[in-house]
């Protein structure tokens, strides 16, 4: 089965990869835009910008599935907190929906946010270190590694699988 990825950021296309190896698939990043701002900030458009991703790699790639994942961050009464959203399309039917993990991000790197910086580039800054959000990501580095970006993925993409063999399985 060729499965698609929204996404070429190694910590969103690992994270497929790691849930679809044992079986006769083939995953093909595709860049594809998110339809969304940069820096989404809510759920609602952090979800909007994995379904688009996971729709429009599905028909990029020609592939049965096409996965979406997107981060973003929510504004809560206790701060601003990550938010990770992944859809899964398959041609007919109602993309399938999961939602990651969530931490507060501190307070000074929420204000650059608040700003109008983008996570990714302010990570970066933050950590003096180049491209984080390809490698352990924002979660990665404040929970000191317990959880990489990488983690926070796989575990959307158990639920997106899960969700699918679920509905699957009611056909039959
Ligand atoms: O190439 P794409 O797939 O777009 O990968 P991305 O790293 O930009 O990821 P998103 O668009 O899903 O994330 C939206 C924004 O939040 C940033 N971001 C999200 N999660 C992050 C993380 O864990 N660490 C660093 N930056 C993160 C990211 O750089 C963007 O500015
Ligand atoms: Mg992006």
């Amino acid at each position: 089965m060729k499965i698609a990825i929204g996404s070429k950021n190694p910590a969103k296309v690992e994270a497929v990869r790691d849930c679809f190896i044992n079986e006769a698939n083939s995953v093909i990043p595709v860049d594809v835009p998110s339809g969304v701002s940069d820096q989404p900030f809510s759920d609602e458009e952090t979800i909007e910008g994995a379904i688009n991703r996971a729709k429009a790699s599905r028909l990029a790639a020609g592939a049965q599935i096409g996965i979406g994942l997107e981060g973003g961050v929510v504004q809560t009464p206790y701060g601003l907190f990550l938010c990770n959203w992944g859809a899964l399309a398959v041609e007919g039917e109602e993309p399938i929906i999961a939602g990651g993990a969530r931490i507060k991000v501190p307070a000074d790197v929420a204000e650059r946010l608040m700003n109008g910086e983008e996570l990714g580039p302010v990570m970066d800054d933050y950590t003096k270190q180049n491209n984080v959000r390809h490698k352990e990501g924002a979660i990665g580095v404040f929970t000191r590694e317990a959880v990489s970006r990488r983690q926070m993925f796989v575990h959307i993409m158990q639920m997106l699988i899960g969700q699918y063999r679920y509905r699957e399985s009611g056909k039959i």
